[in-house]
């Protein structure tokens, strides 16, 4: 069990939304602050503001203008000095320091083109830019929002410029302003854009194949601007949401980026029967997937109801009929139906509400074997509100099954073996009830705290009545119930020692270690059989957290973590045509194992089986050597993107009946829903790449992965390898580094 290995999960937090004004000619004669100050009256948190005015803006083009002319009249080109730009004059500019300002996004000059292939203009905008920035960082603004690069410009550059002003201002925040696809719908600004200016031998046009833009050119400019700066954190994105959403996969891929704020123009409403504005449903969908984020993204409407200027003389009383008419003319329609909308967001389903405050939190497994827990970690599992009802409809079966082969009259003997605090006692005690099977009961538990416990409960708990067999041990070393002073065998051997990636919590290697108890002949373990499974996965916010970390051991370690800012690499998809994670199997478990081959481990401890002498393959006698794993696993990727590790999940069969029913929990995604639909107590597992690998569309994605052991620990490793097919051949164009978590592995 892994989903948490702190204590008990924050509360429910009250979602806020921060919604804001953005308009892309703003004027604010009285000054930003007064403007601010007027948006909120009306209820908005924040609003945007220009850095510098349209004077400015005259002023930079005419500069260029001129220095064109001069070009055109000079012998050389090189005699020209470029022209250079003035610090901002008080014209130049509204802005000013003020305390109000953390509720302002300052907005960099829209018309300039920092990626032009015009060195000239390319020049010119990076020193307004750069003024701009500067004196953003003087004034206290903490949050400046930049028009991403133009159509055809280049972004190595423009995100070059980027990477400069990240580290001009330490504390600026950067967002640029992108579209989901294909072009900003928000208008452009008046007076003269930059680009405008280029001259003609200096504007590249378009090469054939770069015509071809798909759906995700412009996550791709994102994805080239967060490599060139290196995953800063103080990059992030202003998306505007286009009237019509782009499909799912694309979707989901900015819904796993950075997005600081989401940016809805007035295109992106409708209006409904009654003439207000409203979102399409699929918008609100999106938007409620956004507002979920542990970092909710700031909300920002474009253009749409004016912020209109306080006067400073108090109105003249209206008429009774003007009264009317101004209470019935609502002036922020936009803004109040989105307050309606955060007033009805739909309820959260049960593991969003369990994973409150750890989504995208990365953990290190439990170690049970090796840690002893804490009673509140036990409490968090107990609220489970299906694995514990699913086990005991397994037992149930089990019984029914057992006592049909061993005669009805005999007691079935339970062992719930690793008992905790003994939910799992209670469940097979409630499962004989129901069954009408009789039982005797043992549970045995390594924990010396959680052993004082089970015993109180013996004594307390009507439904155990003080007939169970408590019994502190390593179940390893258990010599099997005493009944009337004769060791018995099992019958039913009840366990719950998986963890995220099935038998990362070394269920294996307790199960073999106990099962000299088990009856040879029908005893049955529950569970039965468990699985591990992966998917490749893109998830830029857990690889710049693990980036953000010091020394190197990070990369070498799984965690658990509760996913939610990423995005699946390889899909399938459903009867119904929605796509689905790939997932597939890297290997199982089953139990009670071969008794031949339990002998053979027995015979090299100490190196003294014949034939195996020679120890382990990575260590040790190779005394655990059968619980040693791998798998190869190939995904196909159908559209580019950057994996950043594999998410891994578990499947178990509790028990399958003789008559054909079975009861299973998964964790993984396509299973989950039907198998052990709202099953809280695991969150997935996380095996994180140190350098993450871009993948082409149509790559084909093979992920090699080993459990290790050497009779002492158990450890994984991965490979991750991308190839792409080329003139029918199958060519490699990417290959991680072996990792391994043998340093920090699960003692034994
Ligand atoms: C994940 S907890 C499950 C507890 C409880 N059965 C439940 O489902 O809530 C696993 C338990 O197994 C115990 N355990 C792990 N390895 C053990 C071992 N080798 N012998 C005895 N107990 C063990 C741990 O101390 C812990 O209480």
């Amino acid at each position: 069990m892994d989903s948490s290995t702190t204590t008990f999960p924050p509360s429910e937090l009250l979602e806020l939304w921060f919604i804001g004004q953005h308009e892309t000619s703003r004027a604010t004669p009285n000054g930003p602050s007064q403007t601010l100050r007027d948006a909120q009256d009306v209820g908005y948190d924040m609003l945007t503001t220009p850095i510098t005015t349209a004077s400015f803006q005259a002023r930079v083009a005419t500069q260029v203008e001129e220095h064109l002319q001069k070009l055109s009249s000079a012998t050389s080109p090189d005699a020209v000095p470029v022209p250079l730009i003035s610090p901002f004059s008080p014209k130049d500019t509204e802005l000013t320091p003020n305390d109000s300002n953390s509720a302002l996004v300052a907005v960099s000059s829209p018309w300039i083109d920092l990626g032009s292939t015009d060195p000239l203009i390319a020049n010119v905008s990076l020193q307004v830019f750069n003024l701009e920035i500067a004196y953003a960082a003087f004034c206290g603004i903490q949050h400046v929002m930049l028009h991403g690069p133009l159509p055809g410009s280049n972004t190595v550059l423009y995100a070059r410029a980027v990477s400069e002003a990240l580290g001009m201002g330490p504390y600026i925040q950067l967002h640029i302003l992108l579209p989901m696809v294909g072009e900003l719908e928000q208008e452009s600004g008046d007076g003269t854009h930059l680009a405008e200016l280029a001259r003609e031998q200096d504007v590249s046009l378009p090469e054939e194949d770069d015509l071809s833009e798909d759906d995700f050119s412009s996550w791709d400019t994102w994805d080239t601007l967060r490599t060139v700066c290196d995953y800063d954190s103080r990059l992030s994105i202003a998306l505007e949401i286009p009237r019509q959403l782009p499909n799912k996969q694309v979707q989901s891929r900015w819904y796993s980026e950075p997005v600081r704020s989401m940016i809805f123009p007035h295109t992106s409403f409708l209006r409904n029967a009654k003439g207000f504005p409203v979102l399409h449903k699929s918008h609100q969908q999106y938007l409620t997937q956004f507002m979920r984020l542990r970092q909710t993204p700031w909300i920002l409407l474009a253009d749409v109801d004016p912020i209109v200027p306080r006067t400073e003389s108090p109105a003249p009383e209206p008429t009774p009929a003007e009264a009317a008419n101004l209470v019935q003319k609502d002036p922020v329609p936009h803004l109040r139906y989105l307050r309606h909308l955060q007033q009805t967001q739909p309820p959260r389903a049960p593991i969003e509400r369990f994973g409150q405050g750890y989504q995208d939190y990365m953990q290190s497994p439990l170690q049970p074997l090796s840690d002893n827990l804490e009673s509140i970690t036990y409490e968090v599992f107990e609220k489970d509100p299906i694995k514990y009802d699913w086990y005991e409809r397994a037992v149930a079966l089990a019984l029914k099954d057992l006592s049909a082969k061993v005669g009805g009259k005999r007691e079935i003997i339970v062992a719930v073996v690793g008992a905790g605090r003994g939910p799992l006692v209670s469940k097979a005690l409630l499962a004989s009830r129901s069954s009408g099977v009789k039982v005797k009961c043992w549970a045995v538990e390594k924990n010396q705290n959680a052993y004082v416990h089970l015993q109180r409960r013996n004594v307390t708990d009507r439904l155990w009545d003080n007939k169970v067999t408590i019994v502190k041990t390593d179940m390893r070393a258990w010599k099997g119930p005493v009944v009337d002073g004769n060791v018995e065998k099992v019958d039913i051997l009840v366990s719950e020692l998986l963890g995220s990636f099935a038998d990362n919590e070394l269920s294996p290697e307790c199960l073999d270690g106990v099962q000299h108890v088990l009856n040879p002949e029908h005893g049955v373990n529950i569970p039965q059989s468990y699985s591990a499974h992966m998917t490749p996965i893109s998830t830029p916010r857990l690889y710049h957290d693990l980036l953000s970390r010091g020394g190197t051991e990070k990369w070498e370690i799984p965690y658990v973590v509760m996913f939610q800012q990423f995005d699946f690499l390889s899909l399938q998809h459903d009867k119904d045509e929605n796509p689905l994670a790939d997932v597939q199997d890297a290997w199982v478990f089953s139990h009670p194992a071969p008794t031949v081959i339990l002998d053979q481990a027995e015979a090299r401890r100490g190196g003294s089986a014949e034939n195996g002498g020679a120890g382990g393959a990575v260590g040790g006698d190779g005394s655990n050597e059968h619980n040693s794993r791998s798998c190869k696993v190939k995904f196909t990727i159908q559209n580019h993107g950057v994996c950043h590790g594999l998410a891994g999940y578990f499947e178990s069969v509790l028990y399958a009946s003789e008559s054909g029913e079975k009861v299973e929990l998964s964790t993984n995604p396509v299973t989950m829903e039907a198998k052990s639909c709202d099953m809280i107590s695991w969150f997935p597992i996380f095996f994180p790449l140190k350098t993450p690998i871009h993948l082409p569309d149509n790559a084909e994605l093979e992920v090699s992965m080993w459990r290790q052991t050497d009779d002492r620990k158990v450890w994984y490793e991965w490979v991750v390898e991308a190839f792409v097919r080329l003139n029918g051949r199958k060519q490699r164009v990417a290959m991680s580094e072996l990792h391994s978590s043998r340093k920090n592995g699960c003692l034994m």
